[in-house]
């Protein structure tokens, strides 16, 4: 009897929804908003993104676009409505795999100059052969490309593989818009050391603010952009990023194993040659990027060769752009944040958790929102000459607490009203509450918020997004 996928002869086949799936071909599915897709796996191996299924669980899917991939064969059967499912013979994942295989081997020769790692959590290797440096940092690996190219998938499958390795990579996602175990408008970092939930396509797991969950949860460092895209405002977003890469440094200064594991950095797809180039170059130098991977764009690949090639340190690869990557819509993307939020409160559907909502003074609150960015003139813009004060306005605006702020989605920060307005600008974030009402002449105001607390005294950073259930 063939294993299912292995037959000798043909083609992947189909009957009755049941699926044999050749080796090294993926079953491409999009589900809709309002619709769910059910699969099991029967027999063989299969992965979504580098994250193993198991044989036997029913996994069930709603508003994603995902593929299947197995690298030996598999048989499956799913059930459901699916906008668009179909089978791949034309498959990326062997060169993403042998891109995986080449970190891991940097990985190795981190492990091999860190004195502790050797110490510590290698006990049980022979560890005579390796050099006597002191110090080792495992690969830091940019991926850049344009919107809509694999960006994120292709860290996530990179993640899963060396997490399958025991290594526990410390992944970075730059994309606001895209909100990395948090809300949208942020940008974040954790440490992965167990599996993502792999259905959960938009999300990569849980974080502790959201609740128990079958994946355990991850410790993120969040930082509050507050939009979409970092053009929004290119100053306020690269100081965060700059105090993203310090606290990311202060982690990996303590955890060993996740420092010779390196870090897995998922750019937003801002590539236009000004800009772009400025913020990848900004990037590079506080994350201390020394790879940089470019999917399926031959003029940013030769573009950053260049730029990158002749500084030694700093290697630049390219890989295929996988036909199954779906572009998201801009309808598509806000359904995609408000289930994030909604979920942010109320929990996912399989964990639903009750958010709870308190009422306070007015006088409780302290709101401040990003300075508008035609007002942080960088000083090297100024005519020589010019009064520079312009170039010292804060990064960040106190608000009054109006009905403007209705609905508004605010971030807690890890700040206090006494704080300078550069600590505050500098802060990480708590979590976040959604104003519900404003009452101005009962001077109330209404919050949600995902557990039972009382109000925190913290700073409350405003961004563009709202919220109404
Ligand atoms: N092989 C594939 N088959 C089916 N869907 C895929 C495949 N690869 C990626 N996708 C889907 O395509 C969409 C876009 O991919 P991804 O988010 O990785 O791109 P991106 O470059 O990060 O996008 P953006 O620039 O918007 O951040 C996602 O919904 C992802 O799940």
């Amino acid at each position: 009897m063939d294993l299912p996928g292995l037959s000798s002869a043909g083609q992947s086949s189909v009957t009755n929804n049941t699926v044999d799936l050749r080796p090294e071909t993926e079953w491409r599915f999009e589900v809709g908003l309002d619709s769910i897709v059910t699969l099991k796996v029967l027999q063989g191996n299969a992965e979504i993104f580098g994250t193993e299924l198991a044989v036997g669980p029913t996994y069930s899917f709603t508003a994603t676009k995902l593929s299947m991939f197995t690298w030996r064969g598999c048989r499956f059967e799913w059930s459901g409505d699916p906008l668009a499912e179909y089978i791949s013979e034309e498959s990326v994942m062997s060169s993403y795999a042998n891109l995986h295989f080449a970190l891991e081997k940097l990985r190795m020769q981190a492990a091999e100059k860190d004195a502790h790692y050797k110490k510590e959590v290698m006990k049980e290797v022979d560890i005579g052969q390796f050099g006597s440096a002191e110090e080792g940092d495992g690969p830091r690996v940019l991926i850049i490309g344009s919107r809509s190219s694999g960006k994120t998938t292709l860290a996530k499958i990179l993640t899963a593989y060396a997490v399958k390795m025991g290594r526990s990579p410390m992944v970075v996602s730059l994309d606001p818009k895209e909100g990395m175990l948090s809300l949208p408008g942020t940008i974040s970092a954790a440490s992965f050391s167990t599996m993502m939930d792999v259905e959960e396509e938009e999300s990569w797991g849980s974080s502790a603010t959201t609740g128990p969950m079958h994946v355990p949860p991850k410790n993120p460092t969040v930082y509050y952009f507050g939009s979409d895209s970092p053009t929004d405002n290119i100053r306020f977003y690269k100081s965060l990023v700059s105090r993203l890469s310090i606290a990311i440094s202060s982690r990996l200064e303590m955890d060993h194993r996740a420092r010779v594991s390196g870090c897995i950095i998922d750019a937003a797809g801002i590539i236009d040659q000004k800009v772009g180039y400025d913020l990848i170059d900004s990037i590079v130098s506080d994350l201390a990027v020394d790879v940089i991977v470019t999917i399926g764009n031959e003029r940013l690949y030769n573009d950053l060769l260049k730029r990158y090639q002749p500084r030694k340190q700093i290697t630049v690869v390219k890989v295929q752009r996988s036909g199954g990557v779906v572009e998201h819509d801009a309808t598509y993307l806000r359904s995609i944040q408000r289930r994030m939020i909604k979920e942010y409160f109320y929990g996912p559907p399989k964990t639903a958790l009750s958010a709870f909502t308190i009422t306070a003074d007015i006088s409780a609150f302290t709101v401040y929102k990003r300075s508008e960015q035609s007002h942080l003139v960088s000083s090297s813009a100024l005519p020589i000459g010019s009064d520079e004060t312009t170039a010292l306005l804060s990064l960040v605006t106190k608000v009054e607490v109006s009905p403007a702020l209705q609905n508004a989605i605010l971030a807690v920060l890890y700040a206090s009203a006494k704080d300078t307005e550069d600590d505050i600008a500098e802060a990480s974030v708590m979590g976040f509450v959604n104003i519900l009402d404003i009452d101005e002449t009962k001077k109330k105001v209404k919050v949600l918020m995902p557990i039972q607390a009382r109000l925190p005294s913290q700073v409350l950073l405003m961004g563009s997004y709202h919220y109404l259930e």
